[in-house]
């Protein structure tokens, strides 16, 4: 039933996945293109336009065409698929014309973001494109069982948007979106840095810090890290060195957010379904499921177990993949 021209896309924010179930991942890239804006064509595109991201000539733009989730840039964004899906044809070995594609959307798209989706995979010339939500292609990547009555809560913290689902019998029983994710934490990173030092880092930069000496529990064993940026005074180069506790402060607000957003969802978990989250706990799926002590925080603040997602970046291409032998379902589900 299932030919290798059927693919998954996670269309993220920060990352594009691409997976075919006899191959897996076949594509794990930046969503980011470099434009040159004097011809308008595409100078390159993933991992090799995110290195010139901050480093580029003035007529070479890097775009990112998904903000918070969503398409920001439409043109772009279907450049930015060709691209990608003439690299998997390639790398496959097989044609990739007319392919089904399940792409997932965030559930707090609107109608007109989701086609404007639709229409970008069509325009490759895809046979067949469904959609499918954000939560259920995690939940189904995290290995949970999303068919069976039994309430999975999945809370996926990516780039833009973080999304919190329960799951119930192949439908969305109750969620929430919130556009706060890893890159909200980068940005508040670095205005913190900027306002305390008077120091200008680059995205890049931030979101090392993050990886490095971000913690999601405020009570963690400190740790420091050097960082170089431009005074802002001086415009000369300048190495200062930056505590974790810094970082906690820097984006406490945040994080509190998706907090808030998962006490919420949960609160409107009917209550036949509430004793399941309380025996199987919530899986915290995403690249930001790989923030430092983020399950020892979540389970002190929620008090239901906190586990992470086997693959958190890779979780919902590979739920998006395997959705494509119950799609009729879940697009039942959905309606
Ligand atoms: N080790 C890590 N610690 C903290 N954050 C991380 C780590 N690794 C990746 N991230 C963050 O995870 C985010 C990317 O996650 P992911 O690939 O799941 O997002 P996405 O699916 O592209 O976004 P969205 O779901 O919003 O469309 C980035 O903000 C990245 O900085």
């Amino acid at each position: 039933m299932f030919s290798t021209e059927e693919i998954g896309i996670d269309l993220g924010t920060a990352n594009i996945l691409i997976y075919s179930k006899s191959k897996g991942i076949v594509l794990n890239e930046p969503s980011v293109v470099a434009i040159d804006v004097n011809t308008k064509q595409v100078v390159a595109v993933g991992a090799e336009a995110k290195e010139m991201v901050g480093k580029t000539p003035r007529n070479i733009v890097p775009i990112r065409p998904l903000k918070e989730g969503v398409i920001a840039d439409y043109d772009v964004t279907a450049q930015m698929l060709k691209e990608f899906m003439k690299k998997v044809s390639k790398k496959i070995g097989l044609s990739m014309r007319k392919p089904t594609v399940v792409v997932c959307t965030p559930s707090g798209s609107t109608a007109v973001e989701r086609r404007a989706i639709h229409n970008a995979v069509s325009s490759y010339g895809a046979k067949q494109v469904h959609l499918i939500e954000e939560p259920i292609a995690a939940a189904i990547g995290s290995d949970l069982p999303v068919d069976e009555p039994v309430a999975s809560v999945v809370v996926d913290i990516g780039g833009g948007t973080s999304e919190i689902g329960i799951i119930s019998f192949g439908g969305v029983v109750s969620c929430k979106s919130v556009r706060v994710g890893g890159d909200k934490l980068d940005s508040e990173i670095i205005q913190f840095i900027r306002k305390k030092y008077n120091i200008l880092i680059g995205e890049r930069t931030a979101e090392n810090i993050k990886m490095e000496i971000g913690y999601a529990h405020p009570n963690h064993q400190e740790a420091t890290m050097e960082v170089r940026g431009r005074d802002m005074v001086t415009g000369l180069p300048k190495t200062i060195t930056v505590t974790s506790s810094e970082v906690h402060e820097a984006f406490k607000e945040s994080l509190d957010q998706i907090l808030e957003a998962i006490r919420a969802t949960l609160e409107n978990c009917p209550p036949e379904l509430s004793g399941d989250i309380v025996d199987h706990g919530i899986v915290i799926t995403g690249g930001g499921a790989m923030l430092n002590e983020i399950q020892e925080w979540l389970s002190e603040e929620i008090s239901v177990p906190v586990h992470i997602a086997p693959n958190p970046l890779e979780s919902v291409a590979i739920g998006t993949g395997r959705s494509l032998k119950m799609i009729t379902k879940l697009e039942k589900a959905a309606k």
